[in-house]
C-alpha cells in the first residue's frame, strides 16, 4: 500500500512536485503517466527515500519515508531508469552482491538467485558479464536487483523504455507475474497504451501536479466526450443519417458510403440502445455498429494539453 499526503518538492523557486497526494492499495498496479520534466522521477526518489521532500509526506506499507527510511527500504523495491556501469560483474554475482547488501546469508542467496534469474527470463546469462547484456537484459537484471528482498511495494521507473516490442512484452508478463503475486507496483512510462494493459489505475502528472486518476477505462470515458460510433446499414445510409442527426444527443453525422454512417454520439450505453432501437423500429437495417476507441496516446496529450491552457 501507498500512501502519499501532500507531497511537495521546491528547487528555490521551482516547484517540481506541488502537493501530490495518491493513495494506492495493496496488489494494485498503478501507471504514472506525464511527459518530460512532469516529476515523475521526483516522487520516485523520495519515496525510495533518496531524496527530502521540501513539504508533505508519503507512507509505504505504514513506514513514514522520513521517519523510517529503513523500515521503508525494506518494504520497497526500487527500479530507477538508468543502469550502473559494473565492470568485470557477472550476472550472478551482480544478484549476489546486492543480496549480501539486504543481509541475506549466502545460503538464502544462493537458492534465491536461480529463482529470480528464472523470473526475469536471464536463467541462460548467469555466468555472462553485466556489461556485455543487451539493454532489455539490463532493464531485466535491475527488476531481479529490486526484488532481492521480496518486496511488497515495488517502483518501476520506465522499466520498458528503449526496449523492442519483445522485449517490452517480456517486461509487461515478468509485471502481470509480480501482481498475481500480490505485489502493489507504481510503474512509469511514456508508452501509454502499454500502462493500458498492465495497470488497475493510472494516475497523469503534469508539472508537478495529478491532474487525472482513474481506471483506464474511466479516464477513456470522461476524456473522450462524444463516442465516435461506424454504423453499417444494410439499406439508405441517407435514410439512417437522417434518423441519427434528429436525436439531440448525436452531435455530428458523416456519411462514409451507400452503406456507412458515423455517429458522434455524447448519450449512455442505455440512451444508445434506444437510438438503435428506434432506427429499427424504422425499417433502417443495422448489421455493424463500431465504437472506435481513443488510445490512451491521444487521450494523454488532450488531457495534457487542457492542463496547459
Ligand atoms: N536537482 C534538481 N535541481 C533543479 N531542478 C530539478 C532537479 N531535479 C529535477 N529537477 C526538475 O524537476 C522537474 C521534474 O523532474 P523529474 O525528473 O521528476 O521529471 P520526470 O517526470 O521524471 O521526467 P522524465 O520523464 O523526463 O524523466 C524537471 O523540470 C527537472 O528539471
Amino acid at each position: 500500500m501507498i500512501d502519499i499526503q501532500g507531497l511537495t518538492k521546491k528547487y528555490e523557486d521551482f516547484t517540481a512536485l506541488d502537493q501530490l497526494t495518491l493513495h494506492i492499495e495493496q496488489g494494485t498496479v498503478f501507471g504514472f503517466v506525464g511527459s518530460n520534466g512532469a516529476g515523475k522521477s521526483t516522487t520516485f526518489s523520495i519515496l525510495a527515500t533518496l531524496l527530502a521532500p521540501t513539504s508533505g509526506t508519503a507512507y509505504i506499507n505504514g513506514a513514514n519515508i522520513i521517519e523510517q527510511p529503513n523500515d521503508v527500504r525494506r518494504q520497497l523495491g526500487y527500479m530507477p531508469d538508468f543502469f550502473g556501469v559494473y565492470d568485470q560483474l557477472k550476472t550472478d554475482e551482480y544478484l549476489d552482491f546486492y543480496g549480501a547488501s539486504y543481509g541475506l546469508s549466502s545460503q538464502q542467496r544462493a537458492e534465491l538467485i536461480p529463482t529470480l534469474l528464472e523470473l526475469v527470463k536471464l536463467t541462460d546469462k548467469r555466468y555472462e558479464y553485466v556489461d556485455l547484456l543487451s539493454r532489455g537484459m539490463k532493464q531485466r537484471l535491475c527488476l531481479a536487483r529490486a526484488l532481492i528482498h521480496d518486496p511488497a511495494v515495488l517502483i518501476l521507473d520506465e522499466p520498458a523504455s528503449g526496449l523492442d516490442p519483445r522485449s517490452r512484452s517480456e517486461m509487461r508478463d515478468i509485471v502481470k507475474t509480480l501482481k498475481m503475486q500480490g505485489k502493489t507496483i507504481l510503474i512509469s512510462s511514456h508508452i501509454l497504451p502499454e500502462l493500458a494493459e498492465m495497470c488497475d489505475e493510472i494516475g497523469v502528472l503534469e508539472k508537478g501536479r495529478l491532474i487525472a486518476r482513474g481506471s483506464v477505462d474511466s479516464i477513456q470515458g470522461h476524456m473522450q466526450g462524444d463516442r465516435q460510433l461506424t454504423v453499417k446499414v444494410l439499406n439508405s445510409s441517407q435514410q439512417a443519417a437522417s434518423h441519427f442527426r434528429n436525436d439531440p444527443l448525436v452531435s455530428n453525422v458523416q456519411i462514409v458510403d451507400d452503406n456507412t454512417v458515423i455517429c458522434f454520439y455524447r448519450g449512455s450505453k442505455e440512451q444508445q440502445v434506444n437510438l438503435l432501437k428506434q432506427a429499427l423500429q424504422q425499417d433502417i437495417l443495422i448489421y455493424q455498429l463500431q465504437e472506435e476507441r481513443q488510445d490512451l496516446e491521444d487521450i494523454f496529450l488532450t488531457i495534457t494539453k487542457g492542463a496547459e491552457k
